[in-house]
């Protein structure tokens, strides 16, 4: 979805369509209007330019220099783990140094007005072409053999190009002309339904309901298991219903002419204008009741006994027959304006009819609505989503895509046999990326995940659909600025530290300048338009902020803090279990739990105690004398009854694990070896991505194995399966689950306990949710505002235990 008022350009400049020249798969849907492009590219892989010296000389401990020797040499110690770098091939479009998200595979969605075709199929030619001879050249001057055979392979496999829509027919033997390829054609309904449930099932927050009278007008609706049947109503140059029953089982129910194609066509006639965004700019200021015959126009008030108001439209145009009566223009009472909204009105609520009857006529309740008319307006979504609500007596919403007019590309692009992993795998919606290339374009890019995702199995939705957020800043004005605002604030502070760790090489400069720039121009446009990226919560913040990082080549600016952080710490470790084997079993069982709190106040984005991490002022003792008492949430006595005997121990816990330092290893390490020592097996959830100090699964397995020598039922646990260490599948200092590794999905089938460690895991996200077995959420929260919201102040701490819902 474009945010509203946004131009589309005719022609996608050069720089949009760069990466096109190594493609290997691309989809071309030739509409009647507009052509739309999807094609596949590899993210670049990570080559070593990091400055690490300059990593290991971050002085995040204050200056002391034993601490700084240590620091030095856990560095060296994890060099085999291997700090994440900058990657190195920049793409002529983007700025120097502008590179470094982690390599896989991404998709590109474009579009263009069908008239400009034969140009850009010219551009995608001169670039394929290039690209394949400066694969050539390259092979002929590679001195070794396995470089030169390399090159050769990849020069040697074939672009495959797949065509759909009506163009398909027209244009084929220019396109295998003009490329030079067998350009393969796929049928439009099939590539259309491919597209529609491709997105459904595998692209997040892709659905949304539109109700422009509601505080936040936009919200996201979750696509759910249950997609079927569905109609999807795709409103192109024409209309198309079609009644989807499954992946590949469809029937076209119905259509009309009168489409986005009629929008276009009778705007041109009526109006000065031919551009359809200018179209829909004059409509947004135009006034249809100058041109449309109301109710009240022929009443004189409301109709109320068959339920018009007198503000219904009686007669679309009805008023303009009285222009024609003196043939003066001039004299007429609208403007362009006025005729942009009344057949905008026209057209969007002649569909809505349709296809609530159509719906109604089929017994479906489901209706997404797809195609380029829609373009994210509110207006349009505003006069479809009035009459399928108007229609159904209010039982059924319109459903909006946001890549709405790209289903037949993509499904073109899925149903190329090559393509067959692109269903299989999960993808995220690149925003950054999006912004910094195609800013106002119309255009998507999709980053394949690391790693498939699928829905925790434990999650218990009996009470309701899983939501990922405890709060929505689209909701809630003054949140989502205090958040902006926070975001922004703490800009600077991640920039030093990105030049810490990445060097201060001019280029790395520039970037850092350039990454800051960028995601102050994003939070701008998030704060005029907030849904304009669709969802908005702190996790969304967030992961847009480390996309940002990404793509400007700085993925893990904390890495060195976190290598010195778990150097620190894990010199403490045997000395802190020993503490607590002399304790009483009661008195552990508190002490574990509050270790697993204190270890939480160790985080670098907690405004409230980055002065004391970077002065070496805070430690283990120091932070539980910190957590506020008593507990904001205090299940602690439950967890600990239910702990004891006849109660059985937990058969499988699977831990969410956060921080770095002294948080994963006093804090979490302890209440792992408890559970280990209860005959409870255990596996542990790490970030597969960095994000600020979280700990990685790839951090994780090497701290593990020095953690061994410390804990023997480490050793033993890793020995025989009972601890495991699995990716958790996110990159983000929150949590999702409804998208997490299918490694955890599968650890956790015979698991019992759920355990989610942190702030951004438990108080940003996770609060609400529920699991079908028990669940212990520990947490502290380290931010004054966010205390608030749960009716409490900072340094309040979060301990949930949450017996079986089941
Ligand atoms: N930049 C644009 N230029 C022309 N039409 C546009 C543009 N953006 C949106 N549209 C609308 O989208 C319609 C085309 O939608 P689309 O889904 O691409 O269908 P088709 O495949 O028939 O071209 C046009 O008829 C017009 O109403
Ligand atoms: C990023 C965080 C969620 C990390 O907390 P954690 O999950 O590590 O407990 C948290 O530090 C946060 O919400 N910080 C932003 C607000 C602030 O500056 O206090």
């Amino acid at each position: 979805m474009s945010a509203d008022g946004e131009r589309t350009i005719d022609l996608p400049p050069e720089t949009l369509m760069a990466e096109i020249a190594s493609t290997r798969l691309l989809a071309i849907d030739i509409g009647g209007s507009l052509v739309k492009l999807v094609y596949l590219t590899h993210r670049p892989t990570t080559t070593s330019t990091t400055t690490s010296s300059t990593a290991a000389g971050t002085n995040a401990d204050g200056g002391s220099s034993t601490a700084v020797a240590a620091a030095v040499a856990a560095v060296a110690a994890v060099a085999a783990v291997g700090p994440p770098s900058r990657s190195g091939s920049f793409s002529e479009a983007e700025p120097a140094g502008f590179a470094g998200a982690p390599a896989g595979t991404r998709l590109h969605f474009i579009k263009f007005e069908t008239k400009y075709i034969e140009r850009c199929i010219e551009f995608i030619r001169d670039n394929l072409l290039r690209s394949k001879q400066e694969r050539e050249a390259a092979a002929a001057a590679a001195g070794d053999g396995d470089k030169a055979a390399e090159y050769i392979h990849v020069s040697e496999q074939a672009t495959v190009i797949t065509a759909t829509g009506g163009g398909a027919y027209k244009y084929i033997d220019m396109l295998e002309e003009k490329l030079g390829v067998k350009v393969y054609r796929a049928d439009e309904m099939d590539c259309l339904i491919a597209g529609c449930n491709f997105l459904l099932h595998k692209v997040p927050n892709e659905v949304f309901k539109f109700n422009r009278n509601a505080n936040m007008p936009y919200r996201a609706q979750e696509a759910g298991s249950h997609v079927f049947p569905y109609l999807l109503v795709n409103i192109g140059s024409g209309v198309s219903l079609v009644k989807v029953n499954s992946e590949t089982d469809y029937v076209r129910v119905g259509g009309t002419s009168l489409g986005g194609g009629t929008f276009l066509g009778l705007c041109s006639l009526l109006t000065k204008c031919s551009d359809f965004d200018e179209m829909l700019e004059m409509s947004a200021h135009g006034n249809h009741r100058n041109v449309d015959m109301l109710v009240g126009d022929i009443y004189g008030r409301d109709y109320s006994k068959i339920g018009l108001t007198s503000d219904t439209i009686a007669s679309s145009f009805g008023k303009a027959a009285r222009w024609k009566s003196d043939g003066n223009r001039e004299s007429a009472h609208f403007n362009d304006g006025d005729v942009a909204k009344s057949l905008l009105h026209m057209i969007s609520n002649n569909i809505g009819q349709i296809a609530y009857m159509t719906a109604k006529q089929h017994n479906i309740k489901q209706i997404y609505f797809g195609g380029f008319f829609i373009r994210g307006h509110s207006y349009t979504m505003h006069a479809i989503s009035y009459a399928v609500n108007f229609w159904s007596s209010g039982s059924i919403d319109a459903l909006f895509l946001r890549h709405e007019g790209y289903l037949g590309a993509i499904g073109a692009f899925v149903r190329a046999d090559d393509a067959v992993d692109v269903r299989r795998v999960s993808w995220d919606e690149n925003f950054a990326k999006y912004n910094i290339l195609h800013n106002k374009s119309g255009a998507h890019v999709l980053d394949q995940t690391e790693g498939n995702l699928v829905p925790y199995p434990l999650l218990d939705e009996t009470a309701g659909a899983y939501v990922p957020d405890a709060v929505d800043l689209g909701t809630d004005p003054e949140l989502r600025d205090y958040w902006l605002n926070n975001f922004e604030q703490t800009l600077p502070k991640l920039a030093t530290r990105v030049r810490e760790f990445y060097g201060t090489e001019v280029e790395t400069l520039k970037s850092i300048e350039a990454f800051q720039a960028r995601f102050i121009q994003h939070l701008a446009a998030v704060r005029e338009s907030p849904t304009a990226f669709g969802l908005l919560s702190p996790r969304v913040l967030f992961d847009v902020r480390q996309q940002y990082l990404n793509e400007f080549g700085f993925p893990d600016p904390y890495w060195a803090v976190k290598q010195q952080d778990n150097e620190k710490a894990i010199i403490l470790l045997g000395n802190w279990l020993a503490q607590l084997d002399s304790m009483s079993w009661e008195e552990r069982q508190t002490r574990i739990i509050e270790g697993v709190l204190s270890g939480n106040m160790f985080d670098w984005e907690a405004k409230a105690v980055v002065d004391m991490l970077e002065h070496d002022k805070l430690d283990f003792s120091i932070a539980r004398r910190m957590l506020r008492t008593p507990w904001l949430f205090d299940d602690l006595a439950n967890w600990i009854a239910r702990l004891k005997k006849p109660n059985p121990p937990h058969r499988k816990a699977i831990i969410f694990a956060d921080n770095s330092g002294v948080d994963i290893i006093l804090g979490v390490f302890p209440f792992v070896r408890e559970l280990l020592l209860r005959s409870t097996s255990v596996v542990v959830a790490c970030n597969t991505q960095p994000a600020i100090n979280d700990i990685t699964h790839r951090e994780i397995q090497a701290l593990s194995e020095r953690a061994a020598n410390i804990v023997p039922e480490f050793r033993e646990g890793l020995a025989n399966g009972k601890l495991q260490f699995v990716p958790s599948g996110s990159g983000s200092p929150c949590l999702d689950l409804g998208r997490v590794d299918e490694r955890v999905a599968e650890a956790a089938a015979e698991a019992d306990l759920t355990v989610i460690v942190g702030m951004g895991r438990v108080v940003h996200t996770n609060f609400h949710a529920r699991f079908r077995h028990e669940a212990l959420k520990l947490a502290v929260i380290k931010n004054q505002r966010v205390g608030e919201q749960f009716g409490g102040s900072i340094f309040d701490v979060v301990c949930k235990y949450e017996p079986a819902s089941r």
